[in-house]
């Protein structure tokens, strides 16, 4: 079986990832519109509507307006972008976040991709939620390091046009990122988590890390308990792993390139102080890889099809 498929935004960061992604593949037919037509709108909407599936990788207002265009019942939609990751009637394109959740994904019209740091922060925390061992009410943080390539051609041009690019930087500082709402969703947490976002000189790659500490908590799980917990919820994902939690230092680039997301669970075993660490590529299965696996999962394609394991 052949589909077609449309990426809106297809010269972008995330969109020219997809296509590298989705190259050479005879299960996919690429619908491609020629330079000058890329932002034409009745171009675009014979595109949207003519596709199996589009994936759109455009600015959230962009998007929003994208499946306004869409004026037929078969055409199914992958959003990378913000808009829609807690809108109602979408549904959440995170297929191991839950049981059952791919199976939603398969049968689902409408699939909003996660955010890079919400996927380190949900693969992390999720199944320690669910398991009762992070009580819902607490006030959790994360803090996270990017790739500069997390912000698109404009970032990406503002670090290869300065002569003095900072090593890395904060920002974030007023505590409203656009992540913030669908890390607490769908971690299904009472409060808003603390996020302390970071960018470094780098182009792709990240850590996403939750401090966590254990011996506060009613349960007091120790740290092997909790690593049983991600490596039970994970045990038949081909791109999620437990890493090495003996490891002594952990590189942005670990997974850098890749389709993969590495957790780990650090710290003292002494105190029940707890460092949670997540890496994945912001490119990877924080945006390309994840849109490409669930094309796959939609279209009952193998999940992992032209993904980097
Ligand atoms: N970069 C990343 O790591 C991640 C990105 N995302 C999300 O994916 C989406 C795309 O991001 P990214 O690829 O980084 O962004 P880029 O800025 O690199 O690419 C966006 C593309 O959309 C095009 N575009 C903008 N407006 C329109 C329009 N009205 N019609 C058609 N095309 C349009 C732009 O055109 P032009 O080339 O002319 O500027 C550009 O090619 C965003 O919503 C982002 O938040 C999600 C996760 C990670
Ligand atoms: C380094 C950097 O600027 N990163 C982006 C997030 C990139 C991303 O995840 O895009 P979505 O918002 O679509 O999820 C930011 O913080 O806004």
């Amino acid at each position: 079986m052949t589909v077609s498929v449309f990426i809106d935004g297809a010269e972008g960061t995330t969109g020219l990832e997809i296509r590298e992604r989705l190259a050479g593949r005879d299960d996919i037919a690429i619908i491609q519109l020629d330079e000058a037509l890329r932002k034409d709108i009745t171009a675009r909407t014979q595109a949207l509507n003519d596709a199996d599936f589009v994936i759109l990788c455009l600015p959230d207002d962009a998007a929003r307006d994208a499946v306004a265009l869409i004026a037929n019942d078969r055409t199914r939609v992958i959003d990378a972008s913000s808009a829609h990751r807690v809108t109602e009637g979408w549904t959440y394109g995170f297929p191991e976040l839950e049981p059952g959740q791919q199976a939603m994904i398969a049968e689902a019209k409408r699939v909003s991709n996660p955010g890079c740091y919400p996927t380190g922060f949900l693969a992390l925390v999720r199944p320690l939620v669910r398991a009762g061992l992070v009580p819902v009410e607490w006030p959790l943080s994360v803090n996270a390091v990017s790739g500069y390539s997390g912000g698109g051609k404009a970032m990406i041009a503002n670090y290869r046009d300065s002569a003095t690019p900072p090593a890395a930087r904060a920002y974030g500082l007023g505590l409203a990122h656009k992540h913030v709402a669908e890390m607490q969703k769908h971690a299904r947490i009472e409060h808003p988590p603390l996020f302390a976002p970071s960018v470094a000189n780098t182009y792709r790659g990240m850590i996403v890390e939750v401090p966590l500490p254990l011996h506060a908590f009613s349960r007091r799980p120790s740290l092997h308990v909790c690593e049983a917990v991600l490596a039970e919820a994970y045990r038949d994902s081909p791109l999620i792993h437990i890493g090495d939690n003996d490891a002594k230092t952990v590189a942005i680039e670990a997974d850098a390139g890749s389709d993969r997301l590495t957790l780990r669970v650090c710290g003292s075993v002494d105190t029940g102080q707890a460092r949670f660490i997540a890496t994945l590529d912001n490119l990877g299965k924080g945006a390309a890889g994840a849109a490409v696996q669930n094309l796959n999962i939609m279209a009952g394609f193998d999940p992992v099809a032209g993904l980097t394991l």
